[in-house]
């Protein structure tokens, strides 16, 4: 049979799909698994075609320490055990820096193009490019494709995509990106369907993860983000503590003595929810908790969503709705609840049974700004491109790009 597989190593998670490619160019799943939990709770868990259960095994923290381990473990058991030999590999890449606006057919060139942004996504970059390597060495004719985290965003306007810094830094590349890209073109692709009446309209995406952003989308196109030269900047995430005055990070140098290595895995590693809880990276162990510091990790971040919400509203100059996606977005009724609280001045009335029961629709029908529940699925997005590549030499990505 002719498969794909896709690859997409978050922050906290390595996720991936298996699809087999049907004559007429439709995609099958055939599996879809995720290794989650990394860092505290390790868990690999795979579904067959029809949700059927493959594999439900929980790993004690020292044997999937990181991303890496996860990647290794996850690898075994698709090839030895599920015997899995695709014809073609979809990768998620983080960061595509200001050439890659769509995915592209990777060889040795563009995976040391590509190494030069791993400082700028330490958490992720490296462990996307290690198996995209290993694979070129090992299946020198296995096709294998990039798609990008930062490519739905270049359609950004120009007084979006820059920072008030000088323009030689512009032109070599210090730009506002964005990321989590293929979560929302997934999302973009599927309201005409989930819910036509405003997928043209102003909608606010929020993508609440491990890694945590939002986008303000109009007519299916993105427009701002609250990501971006790095997934540092925006909201607070599992380890990364978004917004910061970039005078706490000079204060850490000159007053700390820390240099740049340390000052990196302090902001990568050690803020968020983890260095405000002082408990936990994970929204699930910080909402069992009864400390007052797992409080105020939950404060600032339903807080800060609500700020940035605002934001981008007024990036969109108005607003016709608002979208939850990823782990905690569609798994936590309780912090959608929360934050649509922190909406409510911008006509957000949340239905709290339909709320409760992860309803696509979660908003009160007599609510201005209708809410939505939609899982994003960015496996999905790259197997589509993956397949579209192989099959017309081009991407499904078809947005015209901004011209800079
Ligand atoms: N039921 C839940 N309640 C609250 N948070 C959850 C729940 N399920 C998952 N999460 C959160 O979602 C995060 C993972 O989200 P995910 O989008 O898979 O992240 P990533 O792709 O960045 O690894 C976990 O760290 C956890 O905090
Ligand atoms: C860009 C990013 O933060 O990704 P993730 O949420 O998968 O960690
Ligand atoms: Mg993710």
């Amino acid at each position: 049979m002719d498969t794909i597989l896709v690859v997409n190593a978050g922050s906290s998670s390595v996720k991936f799909q298996v699809y087999s490619a049907e004559g007429d160019g439709a995609l099958r799943r055939q599996i879809k698994g995720q290794m989650d939990g990394i860092g505290s709770r390790p868990r690999l868990r795979a579904n067959g075609p029809s949700g059927d259960p493959l594999a439900d095994r929980a790993y004690p923290i020292e044997a999937v320490p990181d991303v890496p381990a996860a990647m290794a473990v996850a690898g075994d058991w698709l090839r030895e055990e599920l015997r899995v030999a695709p014809m073609a590999v979809g990768h998620r890449v983080v960061h595509g820096g200001p050439d890659y606006v769509r995915p592209v057919l990777i060889d040795h060139g563009v995976v040391s193009r590509l190494e030069r942004f791993v400082s700028l996504a330490p958490l992720h970059q490296p462990h996307n490019l290690a198996p995209i390597r290993s694979l070129l060495v090992n299946f020198p004719t296995l096709p294998q494709v990039a798609c990008f985290d930062t490519a739905f965003h270049r359609t950004h306007d120009l007084v979006a995509d820059h920072y008030a810094i000088p323009q030689r830094l512009y032109a070599e590349g210090v730009r506002r990106y964005g990321f989590h890209g293929l979560s929302y073109e997934y999302i973009a692709r599927t309201l005409p369907s989930v819910a036509p009446e405003i997928a043209k309209g102003r909608v606010i995406v929020a993508h609440l993860g491990s890694g945590a952003s939002m986008c303000a989308i109009r007519d299916g196109r993105s427009v701002e983000s609250t990501m971006g030269f790095t997934a540092l900047d925006g909201l607070p995430m599992g380890t990364r503590p978004g917004q910061i005055d970039p005078g706490v990070v000079l204060y850490l140098i000159s007053e700390k003595g820390m240099p740049a290595a340390k000052v990196q895995d302090f902001l990568y590693r050690d803020c968020g929810l983890k260095g405000l809880s002082g408990i936990s990276n994970d929204m699930r162990e910080l909402e069992a908790s009864a400390d007052p510091h797992a409080r105020l990790a939950i404060d600032y971040f339903v807080y800060r969503v609500g700020l940035n919400a605002g934001m981008l509203a007024a990036a969109l100059q108005g607003l016709d709705a608002f979208v939850f996606t990823a782990g905690i977005g569609e798994n936590s009724a309780s912090i959608r609840a929360r934050i649509a609280e922190q909406l409510g001045w911008l006509g957000v009335t949340l239905d709290p049974g339909e709320n409760a029961r992860h309803a696509r629709l979660i908003s009160r029908a007599d609510s201005r700004i209708p809410v939505y529940v939609v899982p994003t699925d960015e496996e999905l997005m790259i197997a589509q491109h993956t397949l579209s590549l192989l099959m017309n030499g081009q991407s499904t990505n078809t947005r015209p790009e901004r011209v800079s």
